[in-house]
C-alpha cells in the first residue's frame, strides 16, 4: 500500500530534510521572525527551544502552512512548501500533530487510527476508493495501534484514555500517513514524569529513520530526545547544534539557556 513509511521520500542518511532560509513573519507592524535559518538533515531529531514569545510555535505555523511568511522560504526534500496550504504539505510528507481535540472522542483507538489512514490517503471524497482500499488501512491501523502499544485499548473509546494514552493517540494518527518529517508541539506536556520517560521512548521508536522537529520547554525532554536543539531568541536561530555544544554556548547562557537550567534544576528537573 502506499502508505509506506517515510512518505515523501529523501530521507537518504545526511539530505537536508527541512529547511528554512532566511524566514520573516510579521503580524501587523510586528516582527516575530525575524531572518530564521536551519537546516535539519533527514533522520535527525531537533527540539526548538527559546524563552516564552520568541516565535517557536511560530515557526512551526510557517512550516506547517497554517501561516505564509512575510518573506523567505521553506523547502520540505528541496521543494518549496512556503504559502501552500496544510494538506499539501502532509501530501509532501510533512505531518504535525494533531491536538487532543481533534482525536475522535466517541470513535475507539482502532477506528481512529484508521480515519487518521484514510485521511492521509485521501479517502474523504472517494467512497468507491476508500471501500477497495479499507483493507490496506485496517491493517496499517494494526499496525500503527502495535507500535504505540495502545493494542490492549484497541476497542477503548478515546474519551475513556488516560491523558498519556491520547498523547500516544495522537502520535499515532500524525505519523499515519508514513510522512517523513514530523512535527510535534510539547509532546510531552502535562504529563507526569514516569509517564514522561516511557513516552520520550515512545516517540524515538516511532520517530526512527524519520525526521523530527519538537517545540519544547522541558529540558529533561530536550535533553532526553534531541539530537540537536535549535535555539530561537526574538526570531532567530541563535545556534543550532548539539545538545553538549548547545549547552556549552556562551550566547545561549546569556541569552536564554542558564537561567532556564538553573530554573529547573532549582524544581529537580533532570538535565
Ligand atoms: N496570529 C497572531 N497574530 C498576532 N500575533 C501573534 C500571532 N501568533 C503569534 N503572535 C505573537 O508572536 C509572538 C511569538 O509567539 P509564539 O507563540 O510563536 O512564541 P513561542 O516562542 O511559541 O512562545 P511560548 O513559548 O510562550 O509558547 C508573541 O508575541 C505572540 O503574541
Amino acid at each position: 500500500m502506499n502508505t509506506a513509511e517515510n512518505k515523501g521520500g529523501g530521507n537518504a542518511a545526511g539530505a537536508v530534510a527541512l529547511e528554512l532560509r532566511d524566514l520573516y513573519k510579521s503580524f501587523g507592524k510586528t516582527e516575530i521572525i525575524r531572518g530564521a535559518s536551519l537546516a535539519v538533515r533527514a533522520g535527525e531529531r531537533v527540539a526548538i527551544i527559546g524563552p516564552n514569545g520568541a516565535g517557536k510555535s511560530t515557526l512551526f505555523n510557517l512550516i506547517s502552512g497554517r501561516f505564509a511568511p512575510t518573506s523567505g522560504q521553506v523547502l520540505l526534500h528541496g521543494q518549496r512548501i512556503d504559502g501552500k496550504a496544510p494538506f499539501e504539505i502532509n501530501r509532501m510528507g510533512l505531518s504535525r500533530s494533531f491536538q487532543i481535540t481533534n482525536i475522535f472522542p466517541k470513535l475507539s483507538v482502532f477506528e481512529n487510527l484508521r480515519c487518521g489512514v484514510l485521511w492521509s490517503l485521501g479517502y474523504r471524497y472517494a467512497f468507491w476508493r476508500f471501500l477497495s482500499r479499507l483493507k490496506d488501512a485496517n491493517e496499517r491501523a494494526e499496525q500503527l495501534m502495535e507500535q504505540i502499544q495502545l493494542h490492549r485499548k484497541r476497542d477503548t473509546l478515546a474519551m475513556n484514555l488516560t491523558y498519556a494514552e491520547q498523547r500516544a493517540l495522537e502520535i499515532g494518527i500524525t505519523i499515519a500517513g508514513g510522512a517523513s518529517v514530523i512535527l510535534l508541539d510539547e509532546p510531552t506536556a502535562g504529563m507526569s514524569v514516569s509517564e514522561t520517560a516511557r513516552f520520550i521512548r515512545l516517540i524515538k521508536e516511532v520517530t526512527e529513520g524519520r525526521t523530527l522537529l519538537t517545540v519544547e520547554h522541558d529540558m529533561g525532554v530536550v535533553f532526553g530526545l534531541a539530537d540537536k536543539i535549535a535555539v530561537v531568541v526574538y526570531g532567530e536561530v541563535i545556534a543550532f547544534d548539539t545538545p553538549e555544544r548547545v549547552r556549552a554556548n556562551e550566547r545561549v547562557q546569556e541569552a536564554y539557556l542558564g537561567s532556564v537550567v538553573a530554573a529547573q534544576q532549582a524544581e529537580g528537573a533532570t538535565c
